[in-house]
């Protein structure tokens, strides 16, 4: 049997700082707030959500959900980002992505301050991620998922690190994290051929399809530890990871659940962020 890396207990610690920080904050009259741009009514970004604002009103967060339809145009959002930009009352800004194709999301990434951009879109805050600099706002998932392999002090030096993930939000910042970390590398996709292949033989396997229990067996070994990053709806309706959980951890060394992994961890450190953001504004 696997060991279970449950995702609560690395969110505790990183919500036992916050704390301190918001009672401070709140002593010079600060409330820390997120604003939630939402297009639509995706399953992973209602999941995030829900997340999201639970976990604010216990902390004492404040969010504001703006909630728009799929057809929106590319220039209504970012009049929206805009106006975001001014708002006093709001200290940081999470878009949920992917966006619909027809909105270009280059001019929607560089349209939020960067001082807001506690998710990491802007070019500049993406920037410092791609140059080994972990200092600022580094996107939450992937940072999330680093963040589950360190607390239970997985090594990751010299190790072989399989991200199924190309992604801004997710693959390619991780992957530079992991770099940083000394792990060799390596990033599949759907074009990548014989995938089981290449995930069986890594150290680690960080998986975000979005295909609910795609991963059987196959895809890896006994020693293999599994970070699961997809959320999705199986065929009964039931929020689902992308491995099958119940097969696969009976095999291997370790794995986070879905739900419980590394969701309530991405969680945590959005709202750190907007803490942070709170604090230089
Ligand atoms: N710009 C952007 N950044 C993201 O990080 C991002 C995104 N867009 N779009 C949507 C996906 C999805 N995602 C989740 C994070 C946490 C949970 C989460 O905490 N789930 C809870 C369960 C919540 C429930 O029960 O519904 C858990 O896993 O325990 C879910 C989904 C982040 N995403």
């Amino acid at each position: 049997m696997a060991e279970i890396l449950k995702g609560n207990v690395v969110a505790a610690g990183i919500k036992e700082k916050m704390k301190k920080d918001i009672e401070e904050l709140a002593k010079i009259g600060k409330v820390p707030t997120l604003g939630i741009v939402r297009l639509g009514n995706n399953p992973d970004d209602i999941s995030y959500e829900k997340s999201i604002i639970k976990n604010c009103d216990t902390i004492g967060i404040q969010s504001k959900v703006f909630e728009r339809n799929t057809d929106m145009t590319t220039e209504e959002l970012v009049a929206l980002m805009e106006e975001l930009n001014k708002d006093n009352s709001v200290s940081g800004v999470l878009l949920f992505r992917p966006l619909p194709k027809h909105i270009d999301e280059t001019k929607i990434r560089e349209a939020l301050s960067p001082a807001k951009d506690v998710d990491c879109m802007h070019p500049i805050n993406l920037a410092k991620i791609f140059e080994g600099d972990m200092t600022g706002f580094g996107p939450c998932t992937a940072k999330a998922a680093l963040e589950v392999l360190l607390y239970n002090e997985v090594p990751l030096e010299g190790k072989n690190v399989v991200v199924v993930n190309r992604s801004m939000v997710l693959g390619k910042p991780l992957v530079m994290m992991l770099l940083e970390k000394n792990a060799t590398v390596t990033i599949c996709h759907s074009r990548t051929k014989d995938l089981h292949e290449i995930t069986s033989k890594a150290d680690i396997v960080v998986t975000a399809l979005g295909k609910a229990k795609f991963f059987d067996k196959k895809y890896f070994n006994e020693k293999s530890v599994c970070i699961d990053v997809g959320v999705s709806l199986d065929s009964e309706g039931k929020l689902s990871g992308d491995i099958n959980y119940p097969e696969v951890s009976e095999m291997v060394s370790m794995i986070t659940p879905v739900p419980g992994g590394v969701g309530s961890v991405t969680t945590s450190i959005l709202l750190s962020h907007v803490v942070d953001a709170c604090k230089k504004m």
